[in-house]
């Protein structure tokens, strides 16, 4: 039986081929990013930095909150102490968007994630031209090889990139990439299982103290923030809770406890 990831990887290459076929992309110059560095900004905080996500819908939840207007979202996100904002501009299993990226770019001045399925280079520059400045690499996602790839002309583009892991052997293929922020999904993108437990048993294995480590997936409470920033992440990746509360700035504070320091130095 297909999976869901399956499902999305084939849609996924109908929209590329799409994208090749817009002339401006491929002609117009990549215009320079004026965000600060997510990786610079999540090492000084002495507390777990939050990226907030935009998430209108999910293929496991259904709708989630279709009724918002992503840049005053984004706004409310950046004010109540958000270190980074997360659009997701996939249309067909989240509602999303990359008008809606350009949108939240414009009105905010904190780092801002394209987090869509990433498969082509193609994707790289169209979310550079909207005005991204850190993009999602999913390793469950690409081979090896063409993960390393994409990692690269990202970088080149002057993109910071959030490279998503979920097992051992994921992990193990960041790390060989050397990325420096790493992403734990507690999601299994197969069963859409979240469990927090996937990051307590990943982080041990990044020995490196200068790896930006950010879980992702399924936060409500502060408890659940504690419980990853005792296990060593600098940061969390939260959408569905910010989307259903009407009090971002209660939802969003009260997850932004004290990091506790990975390795010896
Ligand atoms: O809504 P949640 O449980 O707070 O999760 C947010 C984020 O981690 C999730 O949207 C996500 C993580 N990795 C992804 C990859 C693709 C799509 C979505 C995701």
């Amino acid at each position: 039986m297909d999976t869901f990831l399956d499902r999305i990887l084939d849609t996924k290459s109908e929209e590329i081929q799409h994208l090749y076929q817009q002339d401006d992309l491929l002609t117009k110059p990549v215009q320079h990013s004026t965000k600060p560095s997510l990786y610079e900004s999540f090492k000084r905080d002495d507390q777990l930095s939050i990226i907030a996500e935009i998430k209108r819908a999910s293929p496991s939840k259904g709708d989630i909150n279709i009724g918002i207007e992503p840049p005053e979202q984004a706004q409310l996100y950046e004010d109540a102490g958000a270190s980074a904002i997360s659009v997701l501009t996939d249309k067909p299993y989240f509602k999303g968007s990359i008008d809606d990226l350009v949108d939240v770019q414009h009105n905010v001045n904190v780092p801002v994630l394209c987090k869509d399925f990433i498969l082509d280079p193609i994707q790289l520059k169209r979310a550079k031209q909207a005005g991204a400045s850190v993009v999602l690499l999913i390793a469950a996602a690409l081979s090896p090889e063409r993960l390393n790839d994409l990692y690269e002309q990202a970088t080149a583009l002057g993109l910071e990139v959030l490279l998503e892991v979920h097992n051992e052997a994921e992990l193990d293929i960041a790390l060989s990439i050397g990325a420096t922020i790493i992403g734990i999904n507690n999601r299994d993108l197969m069963t859409f299982n979240v469990d927090l437990s996937v990051t307590e048993s990943l982080i041990d294995r990044i020995q490196d103290p200068d790896k930006v480590i950010i879980s992702e997936s399924g936060f409500r409470t502060k408890d659940d923030a504690e419980r990853v920033a005792k296990a060593g992440a600098d940061g969390i990746l939260v959408g569905e809770s910010f989307m259903k509360t009407d009090d971002v700035e209660g939802a969003l504070s009260q997850l932004r406890v004290p990091t506790t320091r990975r390795g010896s130095s």
